[in-house]
């Protein structure tokens, strides 16, 4: 029972349909691989930053990466988690990450719901919340027999959003992210790790590659961890693929050795959806 998936970290530059072409084509070879579920980075087909947004910014599913992504899955025959891009939405920006089946077809799609606004001086000063909208979902999709939560990037930071995603069924979360080289060697890594120990669930994360020259500098180190809170396997920062199984056992395993899931205390705290 699971599965063989693949972390793309793409380097990403200033030409949009060149993002998307070198996408496209490794996920095609991801597919000639094995895998069968190939997930994108944060922010794949523009530049990481503010001023990107607008000018990179297309509707989904009618946009010229929606298009890409759509046939490259059905022509690959593999389920595409989409990384993020830029998307217009009545008036308003999103970051936002879209799931593809093997068909071609859009089987879910998430707005980054935690805004990246943080203030680290002299270090790092960014705030989205200048240019873009926040989504107001919890996503997740079916898989080959398991259920799929996807987070994007701060969004990692909010172990409520997790345990939500869990709560739903989801085995594996994925964050297609950019952690960045103050907060990436700080956070990246523990975070992955602490949403895998707190939910007993797989965790993804999947970064561009680094590029020093650019304006936001990702920290890269895609990796894969296990209920155990294990790291299966990190990149280093350069472009690359991960290539892994993801074995939905262990998450029972987990979760029957270490039963934290019914010893909560629910007559005292709870996380729920408002609705
Ligand atoms: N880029 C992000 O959304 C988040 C990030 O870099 C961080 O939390 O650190």
């Amino acid at each position: 029972m699971g599965f063989k998936i693949a972390l793309i970290q793409l380097s990403v530059g200033p030409d949009k349909s060149k993002n998307i072409a070198q996408a496209v084509k490794e996920i095609h070879l991801a597919k000639e691989k094995g895998a069968q579920l190939v997930a994108l980075p944060e922010c794949f087909n523009s530049p990481y930053g503010t001023k990107y947004f607008d000018e990179y910014a297309e509707e989904v599913p009618s946009g010229e990466t929606s298009r890409a992504l759509s046939k490259a899955a059905a022509e690959a025959g593999v389920c595409v988690v989409g990384g993020t891009v830029p998307e217009r939405y009545e008036k308003k920006l999103y970051n936002t990450c879209t799931v593809w089946d093997d068909t071609g077809k859009l089987l879910a799609q998430h707005r980054k719901m935690h805004l990246f606004d943080i203030d680290i001086p002299n270090k790092i000063t960014f705030k989205e919340s200048e240019v873009l909208s926040a989504g107001d979902k919890i996503t997740s999709f079916d898989f080959l027999g398991s259920k799929i939560g996807i987070g994007i990037c701060y969004d990692l930071r909010f172990p409520e959003m997790a345990h939500l995603m869990a709560k739903e069924g989801c085995s594996l979360l994925i964050y297609p992210g950019a952690f960045n080289m103050t907060t990436g060697p700080r956070h990246w890594e523990l975070l992955g790790r602490a949403r895998a120990t707190d939910q007993q669930l797989w965790v993804a994360l999947v970064s561009p590659a680094r590029d020093s020259a650019a304006g936001y500098v990702a920290w890269g180190h895609s990796l894969l961890v296990d209920p155990w809170g294990q790291v299966v396997e990190q990149l280093d920062h350069e472009p690359g693929v991960l290539l892994a199984d993801v074995d939905l056992k262990v998450v029972d395993e987990v979760r029957s050795q270490i039963p934290i899931r019914k010893q909560r205390r629910t007559d005292i705290y709870d996380i729920t959806i408002r609705s």
